[in-house]
């Protein structure tokens, strides 16, 4: 039995978005969904149930970070992330590359695996593709990621075509040394901004067979056009039937235009990383609730929202808790931020069911800007 079946239930009247269904041992999925990212084992300021009432589904957590601190082995012994962080629904892990060649100061990339220090405390430590397999069989993610080298952006061509062909190297390392079959690997896409070097990462990893595919060397700095660019030629050469995950993707206006490619799974540090620095995303544009406008402004975020926060507090008040740095403001800010982008996606999910997604993204930008 397959860790995860994933279907399309309907395919959009006029583009490419469709509406899936993702089941995996701890739930079934309805895509396009967005995945709120949980690097240390939290969602922070969130409680497992506060991300249920918000609708999040499936949470990200990172490899590396928990590799560093407690160790996998640790929350390995103690049942697995499930157990340990109290969340029953899908977790997605990735496999640390990412978090190595971003966080990491000084390292060493080799044919087999790559050499790092710990940004807590300098000490020296090794990931070949064998352990990333290892460490997220540990943490017991429902879908683990293959691990890759993220090229850095701009990259030389030649440097790019190289690094693909590590990545294929290390995919296949991957798959022949994933154990546990309830577990979803995914393959990770690279070739940075070529075509033909994307067409080729994505042949080579179809070639070697994985649960699902993800779009990787995305929001690395690129402008917008580039990443939908890619987006735009990617997304039909991977597997209809299969799951298409954009790594690291992004501000509401990039998940519409994800899922106008047909790309069904996305994760970003936006709407809860901005939460906690008083950037809030609403219907009509994004608030800056620091500004002196809204001191004694009644009315709630967003009128439109309907969500905990928009239902019971006013603007004036979630400006004076930011100000005053009360913990409640990241609470409140990343509930109603994590509430917009879940909601966003529920919304569009309406619209390919009712195979009307490209009048809905026509509606998402008409609304926008009008603060
Ligand atoms: N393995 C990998 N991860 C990426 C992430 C992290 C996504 C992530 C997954 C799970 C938890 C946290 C973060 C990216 N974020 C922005 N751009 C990204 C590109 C890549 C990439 O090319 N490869
Ligand atoms: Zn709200």
């Amino acid at each position: 039995m397959p860790a995860i079946d994933f279907k399309v239930i309907k395919q959009d009247g006029t583009t490419a978005a469709r509406l899936g269904s993702l089941t995996t041992p701890h739930g079934t999925i309805a895509t396009p969904i967005f995945m709120p990212v949980g690097t240390q084992a939290t969602v922070k300021a969130m409680t497992p149930e506060e991300l249920r009432e918000v609708g999040a589904q499936i949470i990200l957590a990172n490899t590396y970070h928990l590799y560093i601190r407690p160790g996998h082995e640790l929350v390995g012994r103690l049942g697995g992330l499930h157990e340990f962080m109290h969340w029953p629904g899908p977790i997605l892990t990735d496999s640390g590359g990412f978090q190595v060649f971003s966080l990491g100061e000084l390292r060493k990339i080799t044919e087999d695996g790559v050499r790092f220090q710990s940004h807590l405390d300098g000490s020296y430590h090794f990931i070949s593709p064998e352990n990333a397999m290892a460490i997220q069989e540990a943490l017991g993610g429902d879908i683990i990621m293959c691990f890759d080298e993220c090229p850095p952006y701009p990259s030389e061509y030649a440097y790019v075509e190289k690094s693909l062909g590590l990545t294929t190297r290390w995919a296949r390392r991957c798959k022949e040394s994933h154990a546990r079959t309830d577990q979803a690997l995914f393959g990770i896409v690279q070739g940075g901004m070529h075509r033909e070097l994307r067409e080729r990462s994505a042949a080579e990893l179809m070639e070697i067979g994985f649960d699902g595919y993800a779009l990787g060397g995305l929001s690395v700095g690129e402008e917008k056009e580039l990443m939908y660019e890619v987006m735009g030629y990617c997304a039909p050469v991977l597997p209809v039937d299969q799951p298409r995950y954009v790594m690291g993707i992004g501000a509401p206006e990039d998940l519409i235009e994800g899922i106008h490619a047909g790309f069904d799974m996305f994760d970003c540090v936006m709407p809860t990383r901005n939460a906690r620095n008083g950037m809030l995303f609403t219907s009509f544009g994004r608030v800056n609730i620091k500004g002196a406008a809204y001191a004694e402004d009644r009315s709630p975020l967003d009128p439109e929202c309907g969500c905990y926060v928009c239902k019971n507090y006013s603007r004036a008040y979630l400006r004076h808790l930011y100000r005053s740095g009360e913990i409640l403001a990241s609470r409140l800010n990343t509930w109603h931020n994590l509430h917009y982008y879940l909601n966003l996606m529920t919304q569009a999910r309406e619209a390919i069911g009712a195979g009307r997604f490209g009048e809905f993204r026509k509606e998402f930008y008409a609304k926008r800007f009008s603060l």
